[in-house]
């Protein structure tokens, strides 16, 4: 029997199982056995390398973006409009069936859009293209995902539940479950709260399936079954997704309202260019960049050319800010001058450790080296930090 046999095999014990306090336990240990299956699944087939042919796109820019969705709902023709790169798109479905990718330009970063194949039901178990796509879009910093409007809400969640299956989680953050697998000692079982989904019996029992018999645990929140799998496997990938209705042109103005007031949602048309701003405006406030400008001593900062930094990728502290310029430049810094939201006043003499926002400038001071801060433009603000105002940025900076 095959994996894909096996699973739904599973699958289906589990529909046929009452749910109750007698069953608890024999369903946790159900949903362990296929996440096991489904990790075997993932495994890329001996001897390929990694994504496969026509999807290895190497990275390019301050950000990845992934275009996911069902065939036809529009995802080439907003790639084409977003980034000009020209992506086929025709009313037949799999018009697409490699990775195109496409530059946009905001807020002076480049952000790296891919377009991909439609996927389907199915696309977990290797359907169509779907682990090519699935290996992408987890390559990515965040999904949009695309859907056409005037279809089925339906589609959102078969989508939902395909990436969920092979281990992405959108729009989640990490259970808030300690786990260290440890080389003797027993299982110890400890919580902060009361749990109402999971007790000590029901966790010795999932491990038991994983073959841990040692191991530290402790629940931090009132997780569930699922939760602790997810913790167990390890190898999931928390990622933000933005629902990208398209197509509003052909649905009713009401239809258009409940759609937009959904969280994390966004309604598009390509067609009549309707609200494109509104969705990178949110692409962007979701990767959470950070910009920051370097001003040299005595110079203007060239504002037009920001160091991109981004928590979830790397960090943000301004340590993280001179690794990003050279490798070796941490040794040599003394302190730096910041101006800007995370400054507390103009400029503030900040160390390795200080956490940078967007749009902060900062100033290098090195080791026997003069300072010349202190002096600049931005001294007098004495008041609460402010973000530095396109007005600022124009005027020039006297130090
Ligand atoms: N009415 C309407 N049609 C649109 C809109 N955007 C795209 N389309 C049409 O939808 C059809 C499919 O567009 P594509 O861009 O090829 O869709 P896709 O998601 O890339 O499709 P595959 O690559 O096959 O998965 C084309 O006929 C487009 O002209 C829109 O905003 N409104
Ligand atoms: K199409
Ligand atoms: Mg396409």
């Amino acid at each position: 029997m095959g994996i894909i046999e096996k699973i739904k095999e599973i699958e289906a014990e589990m529909a046929r199982t009452q749910k109750n306090k007698a069953t608890e336990y024999h369903l946790g240990q159900l949903k362990a056995k296929i996440a096991k299956l489904r990790t075997q699944l993932l495994e890329p087939p001996k001897g390929s390398s990694g994504a496969g042919e026509g999807f290895e796109v190497t990275k390019y820019g301050h950000g990845r973006v992934a275009l996911i969705g069902f065939p036809s709902v529009g995802k080439s023709t907003l790639l084409t409009m977003l980034t000009g790169t020209h992506s086929e798109a025709a009313s037949y479905e799999f018009t697409t069936l490699t990775c195109i990718p496409g530059i946009i330009h905001y807020n002076d970063t480049k952000i790296q859009l891919l377009d991909l194949p439609g996927i389907i039901e199915g696309a977990s178990e290797g359907k169509g293209r779907g682990r090519q796509v699935i290996a992408v879009s987890k390559s990515s910093d965040i999904v949009l995902m695309i859907l056409d409007a005037s279809k089925s809400e339906g589609h959102r969640q078969i989508l939902t539940k395909e990436l969920e299956a092979v281990g992405l989680r959108l729009n989640k953050r990490p259970p808030q479950i300690y786990f260290r697998k440890k080389k003797t000692g027993g299982i110890s079982f400890n919580s902060t709260m009361p749990l109402t989904h999971v007790d000590e019996k029901l966790c010795y029992q999932i491990l038991h399936e994983y073959k841990i018999h040692n191991a530290e645990v402790l629940f931090r929140e009132d997780a569930t079954v699922d939760d602790l799998i997810d913790v167990i496997e390890g190898n999931r990938k928390y990622m933000k997704c933005i629902y990208v209705y398209n197509k509003i042109d052909v649905i009713g103005i009401d239809d258009v309202d409940k759609l937009a007031r959904q969280v994390n949602s966004v309604v598009i048309s390509c067609n009549l260019k309707l609200n494109l701003d509104r969705l990178l405006a949110k692409m962007w406030e979701e990767m959470g960049l950070v910009r920051v400008y370097t001003k040299p001593q005595g110079q203007q900062p060239d504002f037009s050319d920001p160091v991109v930094l981004s928590a979830d990728r790397g960090g943000c502290s301004v340590e993280d800010f001179c690794n990003h310029i050279h490798r070796s430049l941490v040794k040599d810094v003394k302190y730096v001058l910041v101006w800007g939201i995370s400054a507390r006043h103009y400029p503030q003499h900040c160390g390795l450790g200080h956490v940078l926002q967007d749009e902060d400038v900062v100033q290098i001071v090195k080791k026997k080296e003069r300072e010349d801060g202190g002096r600049g433009r931005f001294k007098s603000h004495s008041t609460a930090p402010a973000r530095i105002s396109d007005r600022e940025k124009k005027a020039p900076l006297k130090t």
